[in-house]
């Protein structure tokens, strides 16, 4: 429990300096709060003088006079109570803009490094923060510290009044701890399930093609179904126990409200109490005691906001800020890997296990092995995607976590095994989602992978709209596109994971091409591969396997090598075969 909380300060504490930004501002609404709580008083003084003084004097000049000043009351009021609503809107506002871009950046961080429960729901977090704090109920937490006021309030008319409408309170009070420990639990597990069937909706969706001709639409449904069945039971058991405290609490209040009407009846019948303190007794109760049912109704909405707030704390703290980095200048194309190890993120066995090699500004290695050996890994690591549990990657002498991570986006240019577009136009994929896309660049990025041609023929070229989930290409298209991003921004160093596995000898050899023209260019080129064609302009070979460097050299020599393994190995198989 202290690890835990004690892993969670510098998070709380990130939070806790967003919304003391607006600290100005909460003083406001307190004091307009006050003034609102205040002028509720109008409603019960105005019964006691009607009641007391102008049915008494039969006085219809002062019944006017005090129903214009009550006018006049009411209005400040609402305006008073309105303008806090605004300022909290606008508070919530502030803090949610002020935290968007950290929590973002955190999500994808910890996406990248340990995905878990509270990466998946960060920003979502965040918002049910920020609709907390522009809510109503956050008004009625501004309100409840004013309800002793009003109780002593009553207490003045008549103790007998005050112990009554203090009893109700507590009650009131009562029913609300209970039902804050009571749907904490059941709640928290149905927004777990209704993540969890979203998700896998969402997933349904984007792999919609291979579902249907697959023939699984069934099974999805039937698997989606399932997670649906239990979010939703676990809503309606969440709401049926809110609804109990809810309308209980409602119950309660109208009839504490008699009561009390009930109780100053047989005080006025004794001679203690006025008939307009009786029912301004009634209303000062109500009054009282409304901040506090308006914060049970919407406790759902509380403690949504409140496991947001625990799921961020855990999530920032999880993620530091990133501290400002120092701009280095454009590096050569050197790279220099020592003893580098590397886990997938969320696993703790290594995929990469003391790698070193280097490469020189002008060459292309050939990254080589067999399926599993940790190429892919080795791209990841190269490109600043997961990071080294050891050892460690040097770009031109700085490691890559002294690179400000746009920049080293910039400098290594890369081509994922599975490209993946986002919603947008060609241009703005390739020119990977920038505000105003350079045209010349990526016309040019376009040709390096001759994927110009190719655009041009689609309906609306350069222009035409894919989207994430049909991006209306081929697989081979993609690549091309992919590729050409990748080689966008002048890179110096290009990490090609697999790049012509759906490309024909025209793609080939135009990836060929581009390799030799980076070469020319004093860039360096790391090429995944497992056919021959793609290691065709590369100078050196490092062989995976099994998360080992098993060679690494000039190509001629490593490929010898190999060739003489096979010989070696289908020799004993041979021999074996014959004994
Ligand atoms: N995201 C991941 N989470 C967990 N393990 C992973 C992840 N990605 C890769 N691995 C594991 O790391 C090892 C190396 O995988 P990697 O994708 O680097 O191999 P590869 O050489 O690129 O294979 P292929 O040629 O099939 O693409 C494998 O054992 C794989 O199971």
């Amino acid at each position: 429990m202290t690890n835990q909380s004690q892993d969670v300060r510098r998070g709380r504490a990130e939070l806790r300096a967003a919304r003391r930004e607006s600290r100005g501002l909460y003083w406001f609404v307190g004091l307009f709060s006050f003034f609102v709580n205040l002028l509720m008083l109008t409603g019960p003084l105005y019964m006691l003088q009607v009641y007391d003084r102008v049915l008494g004097s039969r006085s219809v000049e002062t019944l006017i006079a005090l129903s214009v000043l009550v006018l006049f009351l009411f209005s400040m009021m609402g305006l008073l109570d309105y303008a806090r609503g605004r300022i909290m809107g606008r508070v919530a506002a502030r803090f949610q803009a002020r935290l968007d871009r950290r929590v973002f950046d955190a999500v994808i961080r910890k996406s990248a490094i340990a995905p878990d429960a509270n990466s998946a729901t960060g920003l979502r977090d965040l918002e049910s923060v920020q609709r907390l704090m522009s809510s109503p109920v956050l008004m009625s937490l501004f309100d409840i510290p004013w309800t002793p006021f009003f109780l002593a309030g009553i207490w003045i008319f008549h103790p007998w009044l005050g112990t009554l409408a203090i009893v109700g309170g507590a009650v009131l009070i009562l029913i609300t701890v209970l039902n804050q420990r009571m749907t904490s639990e059941p709640l928290q597990e149905a927004n777990r399930s209704v993540v969890q069937a979203e998700q896998m909706a969402e997933q349904i969706r984007t792999e919609s093609e291979m579902v249907q001709a697959m023939g699984m639409r069934d099974a999805a449904f039937g698997r989606w179904q399932e997670m649906r069945s239990k979010a939703l039971r676990g809503q309606i058991a969440a709401s049926d126990l809110g609804g109990t405290f809810t309308t209980s609490t409602r119950a309660f209040r109208l009839f504490l409200q008699s009561a009390m009407l009930g109780v100053g009846a047989f005080l006025v019948l004794r001679g203690e109490l006025t008939p307009g303190a009786m029912i301004a007794g009634s209303i000062l109760m109500g009054r009282a005691l409304a901040p506090v049912e308006q914060a049970i109704t919407q406790w759902p909405m509380v403690q949504r906001a409140k496991r947001g707030w625990e799921s961020l704390e855990e999530l920032l703290s999880a993620v530091p800020p990133e501290a400002p980095k120092t701009p280095l200048p454009r590096p050569a194309a050197r790279l220099d890997v020592q003893r580098m190890t590397v886990a997938p993120p969320g696993e703790t066995q290594p995929s990469l296990r003391g790698i070193s090699f280097s490469v020189q500004p002008g060459q292309a290695v050939g990254v080589i092995g067999p399926s599993g050996a940790g190429k892919s890994s080795l791209a990841r690591a190269l490109t600043g995607v997961w990071r080294p549990a050891g050892g460690s990657i040097r770009l031109d002498g700085a490691a890559l976590d002294q690179y400000e991570p746009a920049m080293l986006g910039r400098h290594v240019g890369y081509l994922p095994q599975r490209v993946q577009l986002f919603d947008g136009t060609i241009t703005e994929n390739i020119a990977r989602l920038a505000d105003e896309p350079d045209a010349a660049q990526v016309v040019a990025a376009a040709k390096m992978a001759d994927a110009h041609e190719m655009i041009l023929k689609l309906p609306q070229g350069y222009d035409t709209r894919v989207t994430a989930a049909s991006a209306r290409l081929s697989g081979g298209q993609m690549q091309r596109i992919g590729l050409a991003r990748a080689m966008y921004g002048d890179p110096v160093i290009l990490v090609l994971d697999e790049p012509n596995s759906n490309l024909d000898n025209e793609g080939n050899a135009a990836v060929n091409a581009a390799i030799k023209r980076f070469k020319a260019q004093e860039r360096s080129v790391l090429v995944m591969a497992h056919r021959p064609a793609a290691i065709q302009e590369c100078d050196q070979i490092l062989m995976l396997d099994g998360g080992l460097v098993r060679a690494f050299g000039p190509k001629d020599e490593v490929l010898k090598q190999v060739v003489q393994n096979h010989e070696q190995i289908a020799k004993a198989r041979g021999g074996g075969g014959v004994q």
